[in-house]
C-alpha cells in the first residue's frame, strides 16, 4: 500500500491538508454480505482516503481478511461496533455499485446524523432510486469512469469537509 509514488503524493497532499490538524474521520461503507467482488476498489478508496490525510474508522470494510475477524463476533457486536464508529465519523463514503442492505442502512443513519454522504458507483449500474433520487442536500452521488477519476472525487470531497 505504501509506494514511492504514494509518498510523493502524500507530500503533495500534506501541503493542502496539514497532518494532525483537522484530520477527518471517515466511515467507509461497502458491501460485505451483498458480495465482495469490489474489494479491490474498496482498498483503493481506503488508500486514497489515507493519502488525502483522512482517517478511515471502518477500515475492516477494505480488509481482505474480514471474514476471519468478523466470524468471531456476534451480529450484535458487529452492529454496535459499526454504529459506534459511525457516531464518531465526520462523513460517510459509500461505494454503492454492489447492492447491499448494510450500506443502504448506514447511508440512512449518516443522513439522520446530518453528516455529509458521498455515494460512488461505476457507470451503467442499476443504483437504487433511494440513492439516485435522494434530495437531501448532504448527499452527493458520483459515478466514476476509472480509478483516476475516483481518486479525484475523493480528494475533492475530503478537501471540502
Ligand atoms: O460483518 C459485517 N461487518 C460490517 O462492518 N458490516 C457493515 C459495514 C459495511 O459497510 C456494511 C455491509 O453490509 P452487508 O453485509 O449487508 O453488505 O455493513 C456488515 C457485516 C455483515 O453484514
Amino acid at each position: 500500500m505504501y509506494s514511492k509514488e504514494s509518498c510523493e503524493r502524500c507530500e503533495e497532499m500534506e501541503k493542502i491538508i496539514p497532518s494532525g490538524q483537522g484530520k477527518k474521520s471517515i466511515f467507509l461503507s461497502g458491501s460485505i454480505r451483498g458480495g465482495r467482488q469490489l474489494l479491490e476498489t474498496y482498498r483503493f478508496i481506503y488508500d486514497a482516503l489515507e493519502e488525502a490525510g483522512a482517517e478511515v474508522l471502518s477500515w475492516h470494510v477494505a480488509d481482505p481478511e474480514l471474514e476471519k475477524t468478523e466470524s468471531k463476533m456476534t451480529e450484535q457486536e458487529i452492529y454496535a461496533r459499526d454504529l459506534g464508529l459511525l457516531e464518531k465519523s465526520d462523513a460517510l463514503i459509500a461505494e454503492v455499485t454492489v447492492p447491499s442492505t448494510g450500506v443502504g442502512y448506514e447511508i440512512c443513519r449518516a443522513l439522520v446524523r446530518k453528516i455529509p454522504v458521498l455515494c460512488l458507483h461505476m457507470p451503467d449500474v442499476a443504483v437504487s432510486s433511494m440513492v439516485l433520487g435522494n434530495p437531501d442536500t448532504l448527499m452527493e452521488v458520483r459515478s466514476y469512469p476509472d480509478k483516476e477519476a475516483l481518486k479525484e472525487i475523493i480528494i475533492d470531497f475530503i478537501r471540502a469537509l
